[in-house]
């Protein structure tokens, strides 16, 4: 199809991937629920991989939990091969129950299966759907945890192995997708659990954004989706200046740390706690109990993080055990 002929909100979803892109010369993998965003990402797709002349596939996730997954992956499947795609898997997978809660479960599997369908595609680039609201909802999510600039940052453009997994739609409104997929006749499948109160996530949609919107005036996902990106860098900076500080010993030096500011040594003690015992999903309490070891040292016996571990101050330095 000429490019003259995309409609306007197609148009600009092509040059969110081209730019997304750079010069990439991979498989381009599209993560598709069949959602109206990721279709709407696969549609743009097509048409960079003609442009390009790059191959292209599209990987359906079917998390089994819902009754019908499986026919709603199949449908997802036959709307990409309308569209041209003629690599279209669907991967069945096992959501295992960690205790994270059943949408971070399902995300899990869902990674997993998409790693495992890149890698057999010779290492393609994975598109993933992820739209400026999805990025202004986990902002505001972040921000309701309370545990500082890291889950302020919300969703990087590109991460993963290589720089391989690519969410080109970061900067653009689910507007945007919805008009996409009107402009081409694409039918999405509109997930039940998008409407689910249960879920904080569908709550900051439903209710929380649309307010803020209404009393803070339009722009505010916007601006949210700014500040994921500026805090992202800050964020990054900070755990660099971190990393290049860190004494690579078992044990650190109290006295050393204490000189440190906070921002600097609260990332210190995080990637501590994270190098030496795994410890990577530590709470912000847990975090703020061990620099009290430092900051509030009044002979208290230690600090007991999950996973039995302990830490304990002696001898001018933290010890874990
Ligand atoms: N079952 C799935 N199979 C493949 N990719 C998926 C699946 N679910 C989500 N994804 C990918 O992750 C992205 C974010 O999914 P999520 O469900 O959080 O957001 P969404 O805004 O509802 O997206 P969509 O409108 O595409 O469903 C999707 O756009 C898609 O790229």
């Amino acid at each position: 199809m000429a490019r003259r002929a995309l409609g306007h909100a197609t148009l600009t979803l092509v040059q969110a991937v081209e730019t997304a892109l750079a010069d990439s010369d991979r498989c381009l993998l599209v993560a598709c629920s069949g959602g109206p965003d990721s279709l709407a990402l696969a549609q743009a797709v097509v048409h960079v991989g003609r442009r390009r002349q790059l191959p292209i596939a599209a990987v359906v996730v079917d998390h089994g939990l819902q009754a019908g997954s499986a026919e709603q992956a199949a449908a997802a499947s036959s709307s990409l091969a309308r569209m041209g795609f003629t690599q279209v898997s669907v991967r069945p997978v096992e959501v295992i129950d960690s205790g994270a809660g059943p949408e971070g479960d399902a995300r899990t599997a869902r990674y997993r299966a998409l790693e495992l369908e890149a890698g057999e595609r010779g290492g393609a680039t994975v598109l993933l759907g992820h739209t400026r609201d999805d990025q202004a909802e986990t902002v505001l999510l972040g921000l309701a945890r309370g545990s500082g600039i890291r889950s302020l940052a919300g969703m990087a453009v590109r991460n993963g192995p290589d720089g391989r997994w690519l969410r080109p739609l970061l900067g653009i409104g689910r507007k945007v997708t919805e008009q996409a997929c009107r402009e081409n006749g694409l039918k999405p499948w509109q997930d039940p659990h998008n409407l689910d109160p249960a879920y904080a996530r569908v709550r900051v949609r439903r209710t929380v954004l649309p307010m803020l919107e209404a009393e803070l005036g339009p722009g505010v996902a916007d601006a949210l989706a700014r500040t994921a990106m500026l805090a992202r860098d800050d964020a990054d900076l900070l755990d660099a200046l971190a990393a290049e500080a860190d004494p690579g010993t078992a044990a650190l030096d109290c006295l050393q740390l204490e000189s440190l500011p906070p921002a600097l040594r609260r990332r210190m003690l995080a990637r501590w706690l994270r190098l030496e015992h795994g410890l990577g999903d530590l709470s912000a309490g847990h975090l703020f109990a061990v620099d009290a070891l430092l900051t509030d040292w009044h002979g208290q016996s230690g600090v007991d993080l999950p996973g039995g571990v302990r830490v304990r101050r002696a001898n001018g330095g933290l010890h874990l055990g």
